[in-house]
């Protein structure tokens, strides 16, 4: 494949050491008016930019019919937008918050053990993530994800950072020096405490998933998620 790269930062560069070892070409690295480059030369576009450049580089690429795989977060309010272009130019997409094989498994143990807790009200539920210091954005887009998970479930109204209210869902970000990313989901009780993790011991996980997802989403149109990639 022949890959337009939107952002070449930390995220950038792991997909251009992964993809080229898979046999693919990068052929422009994107960091500033993605107008500048002629799109019509890339397969597909992986986006890791950020939050400010990603819907309008996103959606320039769709009008010119490049399939996306976009995994920046902290833009997500302007995901319909995204995708109703998406599917008015006839282009193809998936987004997530987490592209790793092991958060997408995370993903569906969240959803199990938030379905099983739910009888259960004496155990008080929390997210916890750390990232590195130089991340933007707060709480992470996979806590986001796993929050809006719970939240199908529980009786908790909504997901608030550092929230004190006894309807919200409550997430806690740390931000400590070269953590890939860690997210802990807690059940608490009086008496004792069950926990879910996963940790990221680089950036290998996202970068790989997101190339498989390229690959994937090759001669497809439409809106597309890791669970259709993977499973
Ligand atoms: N979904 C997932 O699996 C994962 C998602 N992420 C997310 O991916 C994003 C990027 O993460 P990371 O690589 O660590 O961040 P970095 O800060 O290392 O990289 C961001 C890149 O975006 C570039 N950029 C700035 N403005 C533009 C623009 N207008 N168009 C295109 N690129 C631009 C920056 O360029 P310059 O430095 O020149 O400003 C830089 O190259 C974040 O939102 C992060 O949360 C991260 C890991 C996994
Ligand atoms: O910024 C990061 O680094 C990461 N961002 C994503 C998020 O916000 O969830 C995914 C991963 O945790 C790393």
């Amino acid at each position: 494949m022949k890959i337009a790269l939107l952002g070449y930062g930390k995220m950038g560069k792991t997909i251009e050491r992964l993809a080229e070892g898979r046999g693919h070409e990068i052929i422009f690295r994107i960091t500033d008016d993605i107008e500048k480059y002629d799109l019509q030369k890339a397969d597909v576009a992986i986006d890791f930019s950020v939050p400010d450049a990603a819907f309008n580089n996103i959606t320039t690429c769709f009008r010119q019919q490049i399939p996306v795989v976009s995994g920046t977060t902290g833009w997500l309010q302007q995901y319909d937008d995204a995708v109703k272009i998406c599917e008015e130019n006839n282009s193809a997409f998936i987004y997530a918050s987490n592209f790793s094989l092991g958060v997408t498994l995370f993903f569906e143990l969240n959803k199990q053990l938030a379905q099983m807790m739910k009888n259960f009200p004496e155990y008080k539920v929390g997210i916890e993530e750390i990232h590195h210091t130089q991340k933007l954005d707060a709480p992470s887009g996979t806590a986001i994800t796993l929050a809006e998970q719970i939240l199908e479930t529980s009786e908790k109204k909504a997901w608030k950072l550092d929230a004190v209210a006894e309807d919200e869902l409550r997430i806690t970000a740390k931000r400590i020096e070269n953590v890939p990313g860690t997210h802990i989901i807690s059940y608490d009780s009086p008496v004792d405490t069950i926990k879910i993790e996963h940790i990221a011991h680089s950036r290998d996980g996202f970068a790989l998933g997101a190339i498989v997802a390229a690959e994937w989403l090759q001669h497809k149109k439409g809106i597309f998620s890791m669970k259709d990639v993977l499973f």
